[in-house]
């Protein structure tokens, strides 16, 4: 439950990406620099529009955002070729820090993107966003443009589930309401008052990103509130409202396996906290299971996610410079 100290941290570090609209976010960049990435896996049909709209408002009209950036997460779909045509400069996951052997995952895209680009800032957007709108990223640039204390900023916004015959306004955001509030507020209750945990919406300072692990798979929203509340402390972290978002929804299986993933990043973490002393390793797999003619079939998944160490420490090791650390 959420303590007073997290009540107080959630009045001083809320804003509203009313606050922040393009022109004061422009008026307050001076010669920071702006990199907004985005990982892609699959999503021909709505990265265009969000890079596009990025491009003319925020590069193009209003400059607030130095470079576009989309990551292409081993697509099968033409993601790479229309993130292009809309402006964005494309890499393929694999094709960076190739000498590495390649791993899986949207936390690999995120941490390869730092890699690949210059920003002092660094903002994360979905790629898979139905309702994209360029206050998605004022709203998590402004506050660290206005106050150079803050690390890092992340967005919340209301999560409607639209789904093939169904509509409700706030059921999205599954396994959020299912695991990781549920998980954060009972073994990391200073981080209980981030709205949206695993929002995939968020802005860091480099030096901060670059400072920390990124987990592979989709452990990598959660592992970063862990482990920069660890490093910088939650005062430096904030939290700007986004308004409502939409973006294409996964099966329940699926998010049955994102589960797995989230959770065995949350072990990983409780044990390096001594949260919890296990008195034999974590499991790596979990059986679903899917019913046919003759009965049940289950279905073994590996749900063990692999992690990157702070990209500082590699960039540092090939002899590239690095900010200092925060
Ligand atoms: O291996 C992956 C899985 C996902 N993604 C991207 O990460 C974002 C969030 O993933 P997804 O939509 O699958 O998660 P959900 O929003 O359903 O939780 C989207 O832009 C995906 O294209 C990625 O780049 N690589
Ligand atoms: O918040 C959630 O429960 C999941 C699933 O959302 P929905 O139930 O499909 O609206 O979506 C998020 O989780 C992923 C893992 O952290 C992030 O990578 C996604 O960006 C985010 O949409």
């Amino acid at each position: 439950m959420m303590p007073t100290r997290t009540r107080q941290w959630l009045s001083n570090r809320m804003s509203s990406h009313l606050e922040w609209p393009a022109s004061r976010v422009a008026d307050l960049k001076g010669d920071t620099t702006v990199s907004v990435v985005l990982p892609a896996k699959d999503e021909q049909e709505t990265v265009g529009t969000i890079v596009t709209t990025i491009r003319e408002s925020l590069v193009e009209q209003i400059p607030v955002v130095d470079e576009i950036v989309v990551i292409d997460s081993r697509s099968t779909d033409e993601t790479a070729k229309v993130a292009a045509r809309a402006g964005a400069t494309v890499y393929a996951q694999d094709d960076i820090l190739s000498d590495l052997p390649g791993l899986w995952g949207k936390g690999e895209a995120l941490w390869k993107s730092l890699a690949v680009t210059n920003g002092d800032i660094v903002v994360f957007v979905d790629s898979d966003i139905r309702n994209f709108r360029t206050h998605f990223v004022t709203g998590l640039v402004g506050p660290l443009l206005a106050d150079p204390s803050l690390a890092y900023v992340k967005g919340c916004y209301s999560r409607p589930l639209r789904q093939a015959n169904s509509y409700s306004p706030f059921d999205g955001g599954r396994v959020t309401e299912l695991l990781a509030r549920p998980l954060l507020n009972m073994c990391w209750p200073e981080l209980s008052g981030f709205i949206q945990p695993l929002a995939g919406e968020y802005a860091g300072r480099r030096d901060v990103l670059e400072s920390v692990p990124f987990v592979c798979g989709y452990g990598v929203e959660f592992a970063l509130l862990v482990d920069l509340a660890e490093l910088v402390g939650v005062d430096r972290m904030a939290q700007t409202d986004l308004g409502s978002r939409e973006h294409s929804h996964q099966s329940t299986a699926a998010l049955g396996r994102m589960a797995g993933q989230i959770l065995d990043t949350a072990w990983s973490r409780m044990h390096r906290q001594g949260i919890v002393v296990p008195k034999h390793p974590f499991s790596r797999g979990i059986t679903q299971f899917v019913q046919t003619d003759s009965g049940y079939e289950s279905l073994d998944w590996d749900v063990q996610v692999s992690e990157r160490p702070p990209m500082r420490h590699v960039l540092e090791e090939r002899g590239v410079p690095r900010p200092r650390q925060p």
